[in-house]
């Protein structure tokens, strides 16, 4: 049968649904792609933190699966809101790519530790970690899919560009990466660097099966529904400067999560450890630690900083 895939039309989403077709057809399913545009394409002008809306890379492609125009929605795992609604599924989660935020630069010697710096970004998340970690350094926004963020790079809106490995991987621009930025500071965001696959909660179960044994990587299965329980938890969507970062070794899950203030000033972490079986409590566990060691009153400035 031909399975249908929903997709934003950015290049970096057309990649990676070619990457899921081309496993469905490894497993013996043909496929037609559908690319669809959503609010955040459409959108390019503001920082998403100020468009606050949940869901703007995801809800077209949502509409689509709902309608039965389409099988599965192929999403960056980072894009997806924490609550799927209950009509929808996360079916699969792909194998995990290298997680690193990196600094991209035209310049083969550009280096972090120069005064005065512009570092291009438009996540609030990686302008607060690099307030702390770079002080020296300033930022500048820099919204649009990656190769519009190239561009305002090549005509030297900023020195250099922060962006996820991944996606930098994806496309091709990996010759550009100056710096690969250290997990322990700039830890990641959510689902950051994997795939994920939705599907209406309504499609048949046996084929259901079927697709997620052709897509799903387990291990990152389960390390994303540790870091999505810490998210949901952290009540916040891809505008608050949460990030998380669970990894499996010998069968045991460590998560890493935090919240930083936009200043980078206010800082709290946290890291624990607990059995594959028991990701979904360590979530929680994780994000209640940062929530009560002063998490909360970040969360309370930052909404007020917005208005
Ligand atoms: N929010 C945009 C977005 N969503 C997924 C990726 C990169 C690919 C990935 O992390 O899987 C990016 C660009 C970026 O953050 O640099």
């Amino acid at each position: 049968m031909t399975i249908r895939l929903a997709t934003r039309a950015s290049r970096l989403a057309m990649w990676q649904t070619e990457h899921v077709a081309s496993l469905l057809q490894k497993a013996g399913f043909a496929t037609e792609i559908v690319p669809m545009q959503t609010t955040g394409d459409a959108i390019q002008d503001r920082s998403l933190a100020k468009i606050g809306a949940k869901g703007v890379f995801t809800e077209e492609l949502e509409v689509s699966l709902r309608r039965g125009e389409t099988h599965l929605a192929v999403h960056s795992a980072k894009d997806v809101q924490s609550t799927i609604p209950p009509d929808l599924e996360l079916l699969a989660f792909l194998e995990r790519e290298q997680v690193n935020d990196v600094v991209l630069s035209y310049n083969e010697a550009f280096s972090l530790e120069k005064p005065g710096i512009v570092l291009g970004t438009s996540s609030t998340r990686r302008k607060a970690q690099l307030r702390r970690f770079y002080p020296e350094a300033s930022t500048a926004e820099a919204r649009g899919n990656l190769q519009t963020r190239l561009r305002k790079l090549e005509e030297g809106q900023f020195d250099a560009l922060v962006l996820a490995y991944a996606g930098v991987h994806r496309m091709g621009y990996h010759h550009l990466v100056r710096y690969t930025l250290p997990t322990d500071q700039f830890v990641p965001a959510t689902g950051q660097g994997s795939i994920a696959i939705e599907c209406a909660a309504s499609l048949d179960e046996g084929l259901k099966a079927q697709l997620k044994a052709a897509l799903d990587h387990p291990e990152t299965h389960t390390c994303l529904l540790a870091e999505r329980a810490f998210l949901h938890t952290m009540e916040g969507g891809c505008s608050i400067p949460s990030f998380a970062l669970a990894t499996l070794a010998g069968g045991v899950v460590r998560l890493h999560g935090g919240l930083i203030s936009l200043s980078g000033e206010e800082y709290v972490e946290e890291i624990r450890e607990a059995p594959a079986a028991d990701v979904l409590a360590l979530g929680v566990a994780v994000a209640d630690s940062v929530l009560n060691r002063g998490g909360r009153e970040i969360l309370a400035s930052i909404r007020q900083h917005r208005g």
